[in-house]
């Protein structure tokens, strides 16, 4: 097949494997994140993206780019994306839901129980040749409260590998969610106060920058950790660095940050730097083999389905159709305003041009309408120009 991928951020060769197994030929690979012009010059005749967490796809860059058909975040998060505009120029964003989740819910207990034990301190001092054989300050985690803020598919995992090494579980989340194990609910500045442990697994965006404020740091007790492997904007990083520094925290594991180097030739920033209390890790709480190579398979999977039959299924911002499998000869992928008459006015153009549907799939989600119809028999080139034409469509693609 003649679309072009571009996979950006050293996405796992499983990826590409899957691509051109599927049929899929002109990938180009770029091993780091790009931005600003850099980066609608190397997608300006891409058919599909592919990004990690780093990659800024937002409205102007969107707009800049009419060939872009659809956008693979081979990651969770999807707030690097500005998904209505990507939805309203008729782009589906899809993502790997759960691949990851496993290996960040493990650094999380690692972290948790290093910070415990004061290990960060006690490692950097053996490195300075220090010999500080203390108790003081160091716990174990059987026993300690762990606060979840953000009780997900990340969230409740570590909450069941927190009960393993015999930790209490709260969790605090705006949706009613099902508590797995003992862990019980509460309310988020209860859970401040009393949590030993308090860890991040909310979405980033809008409504979860700084999140927690300064206010809310100080409502933790001055021996607690925090651990932050969700979005960098999430912890107001100025309040959390004073914290730190004011001995009124007692460490941290940042996983995450405000701003992330787009590759490793550029320098790490941050005024965490130099903390001996604190862990800092380049955003690497899903990079294990395991998850990078199942959601390379994953995501380049859907969207190979979608660029081959328009299959929207599990797509993040796009109105579901499912997969058919594409047995006829034409398959018309049809994104519209979701305004009434659009689907009798395309179907008198296929009817007028004596063309028979064969199947026809509609789903709608908020101002977006989706239609994927079959035929059996060519389409020329001139229908094509009038559904795409059509008042109400926003694009059109013969698949
Ligand atoms: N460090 C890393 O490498 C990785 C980071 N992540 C980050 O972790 C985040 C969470 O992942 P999942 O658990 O899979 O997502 P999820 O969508 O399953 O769970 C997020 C939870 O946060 C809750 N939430 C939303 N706003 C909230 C608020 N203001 N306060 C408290 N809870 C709130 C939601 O109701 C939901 O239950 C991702 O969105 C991504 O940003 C994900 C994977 C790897
Ligand atoms: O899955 C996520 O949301 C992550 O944060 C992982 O991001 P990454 O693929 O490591 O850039």
């Amino acid at each position: 097949m003649n679309d072009k991928i571009v996979l950006l951020e050293k996405i796992h060769p499983s990826a590409v494997e899957n691509l051109q197994a599927q049929g899929f030929t002109n990938i180009v690979q770029v091993p780091r994140a790009l931005a600003g012009a850099e980066l609608i010059d190397a997608l300006s005749d891409a058919d599909a993206v592919g990004i990690r967490s780093n990659t800024q796809l937002t409205a102007d860059v969107l707009h800049a780019l009419p060939r872009l058909r659809t956008i693979g975040c081979f990651c969770i998060g999807t707030n690097q994306v500005d998904l209505n505009t990507a939805a309203t120029l008729g782009i589906p964003v899809f993502n790997a839901p759960y691949s990851n989740t496993r290996s960040v819910a493990e650094l999380v207990i690692a972290q948790a129980i290093l910070l415990l034990r004061r290990i960060p301190e006690k490692n950097a001092r053996s490195h300075r040749g220090v010999w500080d054989k203390s108790a003081t300050g160091a716990f174990e985690t059987r026993g300690k409260l762990l606060g979840i803020i953000g009780y997900g598919n990340i969230g409740a995992q570590v909450g069941i590998l927190a009960e393993s090494v015999g930790m209490r579980v709260c969790y605090y989340d705006p949706e009613s969610k099902l508590p797995l194990g003992n862990a019980r609910p509460m309310p988020l500045d209860e859970l401040l106060r009393q949590a030993d442990v308090v860890t991040l697994h909310v979405p980033g965006g809008a409504s979860t920058t700084n999140l927690l404020s300064a206010e809310r740091i100080a409502l933790m007790r001055p021996s607690a950790v925090l651990i932050n492997a969700s979005r960098g904007g999430v912890v107001d990083i100025d309040a959390l660095n004073a914290a730190l520094r004011g001995n009124r925290l007692g460490g941290a594991a940042l996983d995450v940050y405000p701003v992330e180097p787009r590759s490793e030739k550029e320098e790490f920033v941050s005024p965490l730097r130099g903390l001996e209390n604190v862990i800092l890790t380049p955003h690497i709480g899903g990079s294990t083999e395991e998850a990078q190579e199942n959601i390379g398979r994953e995501v380049s999977d859907k969207l190979a389905r979608y660029l081959s039959a328009g299959t929207t299924r599990s797509a993040v911002n796009f109105p579901e159709v499912a997969h058919q499998q594409k047995e006829v000869v034409s398959r018309i992928l049809h994104v519209h305003r979701n305004e009434p008459g659009v689907i009798a006015r395309m179907n008198a153009l296929f009817a007028e041009s004596g063309l028979n549907i064969v199947a026809q799939h509609l789903q709608t989600r908020g101002p977006i309408g989706y239609a994927v119809t079959d035929v059996d028999a060519p389409i020329e080139q001139s229908l094509m120009k009038k559904l795409c034409g059509e008042s109400a469509a926003i694009r059109c693609h013969l698949v």
